[in-house]
């Protein structure tokens, strides 16, 4: 088997073979050391520093490919012939699919031209009210507990976040299901079960996997998963067209969308709906929480910019109740801040593709066509050769002085090109009136430093244990 593999991708292997890298040894590859998420991060960490800008690994005899250069970046995303994911990305359609995220091809094309619209500016106008909303019972809950030492913020975060893109993308109210808690369970579940089978080669193989109590264990979350998309598409169908005339109505939000779109024709399907609904749900409050608390982290451990917010968002929203979408924009230190944080620390840290064509490496190497890569967003944002002192939280690095002296692929957090986030627009709203709610209301100070926070491999970036920050009520 070995032997006909080595065959077959001869000549992929040349090239990929004189590609630098850690020892590896056959069968196992490189994945000697690393079995726990936590081990597997640290471990891909080690590489970057060592290999940077571009290094291969062997997973039994699969070849990966790092690139973490803003050049070899921008030879990816700008190229529409290296839009296919890689085959990693097949382990997440028991869950989603084959929705916009894990897609390709005509069906990727079709997909996100139905559902571009649904974060067109107007859409985003009027989700203003309903953040706003979502932040308020957020603050409230804060203040129960900001009369402890330190609140870990991943937990009620992670909630705010999750009926955050109910409220707006689905026009649901998820805080009302009874189902939510499990729903938050099974995707924290599915997270692990995944980098499980990711960190274990022979798991590879669906043949093998599927005789595997891992598999049989996947399969019980995904129904819990399934079971509550499904829910929330019938309760939505329930109400759909009652109280608004949506041929009247040029811009809709996400459901009420994809169920128009249904209704006139279009290619999508009742599957269609739930693969969608899958996808949105979980890039829709996974990335954001993630960001949101490492952002708390981070102005609580710097004093002067979390003050510097705050005298903004008094000049701007003086005593308003609330923001309204135009106070938002109009938080240019914030958005620093925010862009500063997103560069630490990305919601979604690697990403994959398949070359559909040869690239031929900032550094002079060939990567041949068919070859698995992963562009390394985490690495290159940290990278001293275009970060000056990466590790430090200087939000004066997004002046537009500044962004013009780097390479413009050097920041990429939602990634570029046609494949870039469709909803990043919608996350820099929900951030910044999220950090306007709370700012408002407390003083943050240091309880975890960024230094001590560790990681582990998942879908997103994740902390390996809580985020810590000390609130201090400003009333
Ligand atoms: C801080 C927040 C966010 C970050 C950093 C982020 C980052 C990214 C990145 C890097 C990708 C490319 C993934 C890849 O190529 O594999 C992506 C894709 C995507 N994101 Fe986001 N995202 C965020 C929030 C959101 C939100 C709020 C939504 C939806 C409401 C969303 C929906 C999507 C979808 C559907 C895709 C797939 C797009 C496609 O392939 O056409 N994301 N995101």
């Amino acid at each position: 088997y070995y032997k006909r593999r080595q065959k077959r991708y001869e000549e992929v292997w040349k090239h990929i073979m004189a590609i630098p890298g850690p020892k590896a040894y056959p069968v196992i590859g490189c994945s000697y050391k690393s079995f726990t998420p936590e081990s597997l991060w640290d471990e891909e960490r080690d590489r970057a520093k060592q290999f940077y800008p571009i290094y291969k690994a062997w997973t039994f005899d699969f070849a990966f490919v790092v690139i973490m250069s803003p050049e070899d970046m921008e030879s990816v995303l700008t190229n529409q012939k290296q839009n296919t994911k890689n085959f990693i990305y097949n382990f997440l359609h028991s869950w989603l699919g084959t929705g916009l995220l894990t897609s390709g091809g005509t069906k990727w094309q079709k997909r996100r031209k139905i559902l571009t619209p649904a974060f067109h500016f107007n859409i985003l106008h009027e989700f203003t009210d309903s953040l706003n909303k979502e932040v308020q019972i957020l603050v409230d809950n804060f203040k129960e507990l900001c009369h402890q030492p330190y609140v870990d913020v991943t937990k009620p975060i992670t909630e705010f976040a999750l009926y955050a893109v109910g409220e707006t993308s689905l026009g649901v109210s998820l805080r009302e299901d009874p189902n939510c808690e499990e729903y938050k369970k099974a995707v924290h579940d599915y997270a692990e079960s995944f980098i499980y089978r990711t960190s274990r080669p022979w798991l590879f193989f669906s043949f093998i996997y599927k005789l595997s109590p891992a598999y049989k264990k996947e399969m019980k979350i995904v129904e819990t998963l399934h079971n509550f998309t499904t829910n929330v598409i019938k309760e939505k169908k329930k109400v759909f067209g009652k109280d608004v005339d949506y041929d009247q109505r040029k811009k809709l939000a996400l459901l009420d969308l994809m169920l128009k779109a249904q209704q006139d024709g279009a290619a999508i399907d009742d599957e269609g709906i739930k693969e969608e609904l899958n996808t949105f749900i979980f890039e829709g409050h996974d990335t954001t929480s993630g960001s949101i608390a490492y952002t708390l982290m981070l102005l609580a451990n710097n004093k002067e910019a979390q003050e510097e917010i705050y005298r903004e968002i008094v000049s701007i929203i003086g005593s308003k109740q609330s923001p309204s979408y135009s106070d938002l924009s109009e938080l240019k230190y914030m958005e620093r801040c925010i862009k500063e944080s997103l560069r630490l620390y990305p919601s979604v840290p690697v990403i994959g593709r398949v070359t559909g064509e040869y690239i031929k490496s900032q550094s002079g190497y060939t990567i041949p066509k068919g070859c698995i890569i992963n562009l390394s967003i985490y690495d290159m944002h940290r990278n001293p050769a275009i970060w000056e002192n990466p590790e430090k939280f200087d939000p004066d690095r997004f002046l537009p002085d500044n962004i013009a002296k780097r390479h413009p692929f050097a920041y990429v957090p939602f990634s570029a090109g046609s494949r870039n986030c469709i909803g990043q627009k919608f996350a820099m709203l929900e951030l910044k009136a999220t950090l306007c709610g709370i700012l408002r209301n407390f003083r943050l100070e240091a309880y975890d430093r960024p230094e001590h926070i560790k990681h582990k491999s998942d879908i997103v970036l994740r902390p390996a244990g809580e985020i810590r920050v000390t609130f201090i009520s400003r009333t």
